[in-house]
């Protein structure tokens, strides 16, 4: 996928997606995430892939190695130009998914990248610590987590703009930090701990930003999503 930012289509149903992709033009980068595809199954990707879309199916999974690398052999299917897994399903997860992914990408067609949630951007440390049992900080957490899916052979991890740096100087350059609970400065962090503007993700080393809710709620929705990718293109890295 390009770097244009992603905007994460957090709809019910297909047609408040594709209406409100209608207002902003050109090709873009968008994710269909849990809401849209558990609600609508496998069509939703079709449709919006037709109206020329590039997706990030985002659907997390976290399951046994086998039945995680059997789903991703489908999702291979699907055309989409990435997908997730989270890093906590552990080594033999992640290398399972990839190889389901290569034996079901069809031939002649380009492998869908596969990266790994680390810690969810709605995570807090003491929330780590306490409910997850984890020691230590937040950072080294998500540190080890990017380190294993890169050992595990994927391309990338989603992680917050916080953390981007270090993965940057852990695991290289064009390994993808994919950065959502990203915010218009000023704006409201709802459900997320760990927020950033699209700037600061860009100077940080993020390769991805993901936007939702500063884009699909605002007021003039085409007008937040140039605010984003002008702050997003405009420093050179
Ligand atoms: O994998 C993701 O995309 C994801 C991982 C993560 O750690 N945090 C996170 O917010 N996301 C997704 O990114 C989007 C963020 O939405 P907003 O907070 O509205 O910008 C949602 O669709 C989340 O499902």
């Amino acid at each position: 996928m390009n770097d244009s930012p992603i905007i994460a289509l957090d709809f019910p149903a297909p047609d408040d997606a594709l209406e409100f992709l209608r207002d902003i033009p050109g090709r873009l980068s968008v994710k269909i995430g849990m809401e849209l595809y558990l609600q609508n199954g496998p069509s939703v990707v079709e449709r919006i892939r037709e109206a020329g879309h590039d997706i990030f199916l985002d659907l997390k999974l976290h399951d046994i190695p086998n039945t995680v690398g059997q789903a991703m052999k489908g999702l291979a299917q699907l055309g989409v130009g990435m997908v997730n897994v989270h890093a906590a399903g552990g080594r033999e997860m992640m290398e399972r998914a990839l190889e389901g992914l290569e034996a079901g990408t069809p031939a002649g067609a380009e492998r869908p990248a596969l990266i790994a949630v680390t810690q969810l951007t709605s995570t807090g440390e003491d929330q780590m610590r306490l409910e997850q049992g984890i020691a230590g900080t937040l950072e080294q957490s998500v540190l080890r987590y990017a380190r294993l899916a890169k050992d595990s052979g994927l391309d990338g991890v989603v992680c917050s703009v916080h953390e981007a740096a270090a993965i940057r100087s852990a695991c290289g350059e064009s390994f993808l930090k994919v950065t959502p609970g990203i915010r218009l400065a000023g704006g409201e962090s709802q459900d997320q701990k760990r927020i950033a503007t699209p700037l600061e993700a860009r100077k940080s080393g993020s390769t991805h930003i993901v936007v939702g809710r500063a884009i699909t709620k605002a007021a003039d929705p085409a007008e937040a999503y140039g605010a984003v990718k002008r702050q997003w293109e405009e420093w050179n890295r």
